[in-house]
């Protein structure tokens, strides 16, 4: 198990030729583009956490048949940094960074103060974010970094904050049909207040200002406040459908001044995130139109949430669809001391992974008996009217044991069937993939033994007439000795395998990633 999380893998920036099995559709042209960690230890120094390691990318090119892989990691500052000193000297969201013992009492004096208020990590490995026809890697700090899909180079560093007042940022940004995109961030006590803030990002920029970046013409949409001042709630996605923003402000922390003074108290910022499962979960809808927030408060219990599935309105209701736990043991399985080789027996969850439909009735019938159901739609999902004008809602199950949910896109907002995720049991042992019907609560799984799918990207094949017409594209780690990872490319009506891209490369467990057609890749190159 040690090989598969903690152990640092090589990078191959050139191109190695997969050996292809099977029948790929002809029309599968362009890379699939993914990110996750890759190097957890530098020097004498380890990363704490799996989610802390050095961002390695990794690509899927598809031309005429034949597949393409390589790495390369991410040359943030973090990495230079870190290289150039050979030992961890910038510090992520699970592990502190101290000075070197060996510097001089000033340096250190002068590291600890401007620690107060840090400059934050650019290591960018969580996602891929695609901003009109260029790409950037992501992360939940201020800062993206630019990268070249196809060399996967580095380029630029952008600093969400220059653009408006955010400290932290999503690493799954929305695209709108135009392909504008959507992100949320938040801004911790600027002017006295803490707040979470919307904010759209152009896909293009007017032909007059083709200079200029597409950040520069970044608009906020809508400002939510925290409901506590000192403790924002911690969010890694959030919802939209065709008229709403959907955003939970989860009882999941971060505690302000814990954090100013994590690096003096010696703990990393991840031990100032705390669950409050005393505490309610509240639902927030902003009307994308009018940029305001729908008055009514709607909330439910105590859960933790990283992944929303997707959402949409029906009949005067949002409907949505999130991944949820009942408590925060998800980010503890990740700490590398816990994915030892015995991890599987010592590090289980606590809560299992469950997705869970949300039905939350916008339009309502104002005069409703208190204790009322105002759901209107075929669900077990209820929202009740309480004295104080709240609306408290429970959920529908969909189904249990997925993360890492992916949809067809096309169907983002809007009414859907599928969803295509990796399986969960009590352990982080992924051994199958599913795709979910939420309508019918119907699955197909694929899965072989010692496999590791990752998080499956549904491609649409052309002239696509149906939501589950295309492929399912999966990078599988294998933890059998000598036996090589491979790319598995599914039929994602059937979840039958139409062939695989073996490379014989010791790869990583990545998190997430986007496919980019051959057409949008080649209007980046004009
Ligand atoms: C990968 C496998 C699985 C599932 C994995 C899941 C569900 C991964 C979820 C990943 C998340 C939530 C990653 C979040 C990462 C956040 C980071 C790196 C944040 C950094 C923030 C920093 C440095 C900011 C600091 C800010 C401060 C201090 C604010 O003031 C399974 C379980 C499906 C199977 C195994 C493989
Ligand atoms: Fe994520």
């Amino acid at each position: 198990m040690e090989t598969i999380f903690s152990r640092n893998k090589e990078e191959h920036p050139e191109p190695i030729k997969a050996e292809v099995q099977g029948q790929l559709p002809t029309w599968l042209q362009g890379v699939l583009l993914r990110n996750g960690p890759g190097m957890h230890t530098i020097g004498d120094t380890k990363y704490n956490h799996w989610f802390d390691g050095l961002a390695l990318l990794h690509s899927f090119t598809f031309k005429n048949g034949e597949v393409y892989y390589r790495s390369k990691y991410l040359r943030s500052d973090t990495y230079n940094c870190n290289i150039e000193a050979n030992r961890i000297v910038v510090s992520e969201f699970g592990t502190m960074a101290y000075p070197d013992p060996c510097k001089n009492i000033f340096a250190k004096a002068f590291s600890y103060l401007s620690h107060t208020i840090p400059e934050f990590t650019d290591n960018c490995l969580i996602n891929i974010m695609k901003t009109g026809d260029d790409y950037y890697a992501t992360s939940e700090t201020n800062f993206i970094r630019k990268i070249d899909p196809q060399t996967l180079e580095t380029l630029e560093k952008v600093d969400y904050s220059k653009y408006v007042a955010v400290n932290l940022a999503t690493s799954h940004p929305h695209y709108d049909s135009a392909g504008n995109i959507l992100n949320m961030g938040t801004s911790i006590v600027d002017k006295g207040r803490t707040k979470y803030v919307l904010f759209k990002i152009p896909s293009s920029v007017p032909e007059k200002e083709k200079k200029k970046s597409c950040f520069k013409q970044l608009e906020v949409v809508c400002s939510i406040p925290s409901r506590s001042l000192l403790q924002p709630s911690y969010y890694h996605s959030f919802g939209i459908t065709e008229n709403y923003i959907v955003f939970i402000e989860q009882p999941f922390k971060l505690d302000i001044v814990k954090l100013a003074t994590a690096y003096i108290r010696g703990v990393n910022w991840a031990s100032c995130l705390s669950f409050h499962k005393e505490d309610k979960t509240w639902f927030h809808f902003v009307d994308r139109k009018t940029k305001k927030e729908v008055s009514t408060k709607f909330y439910t219990d105590a859960l933790v949430l990283y992944h929303h599935i997707n959402a949409y309105e029906e009949d005067g209701h949002v409907v949505f669809d999130i991944v949820a736990y009942r408590d925060n043991s998800l980010y503890d399985m990740f700490y590398l001391k816990k994915l030892d080789k015995d991890f599987e027996e010592n590090n289980r969850l606590t809560s299992i992974p469950t997705c869970k439909r949300f039905v939350v009735p916008l339009q309502h019938d104002k005069d409703a008996e208190l204790g009322s159901n105002l759901v209107k739609l075929p669900t077990s999902a209820t929202a009740v009217k309480e004295k104080d004008g709240s609306i408290y809602c429970q959920p529908e199950i969909l189904c249990e044991g997925i993360e890492l949910p992916r949809v067809n896109y096309d169907y983002n907002g809007k009414k859907y069937k599928y969803v295509y995720a990796t399986e969960v049991q009590w352990s982080p042992v992924p051994t199958k993939i599913a795709k979910l019907n939420v309508q019918t609560k119907e699955v197909l799984h694929w899965g072989e033994e010692h496999c590791w799918p990752s998080e499956p990207i549904f491609v649409p094949s052309p002239d696509a007439r149906e939501e589950d017409e295309g492929v399912v594209l999966t990078c599988v780690v294998v933890s059998e000795p000598n036996k090589a990872p491979f790319l598995l490319i599914l039929d994602a009506k059937t979840f039958k395998e139409l062939g695989r891209a073996t490379v014989n490369v010791e790869m990583h467990l990545d998190l997430h990633g986007m496919f980019i057609q051959q057409k949008d890749l080649e209007a980046k190159m004009e």
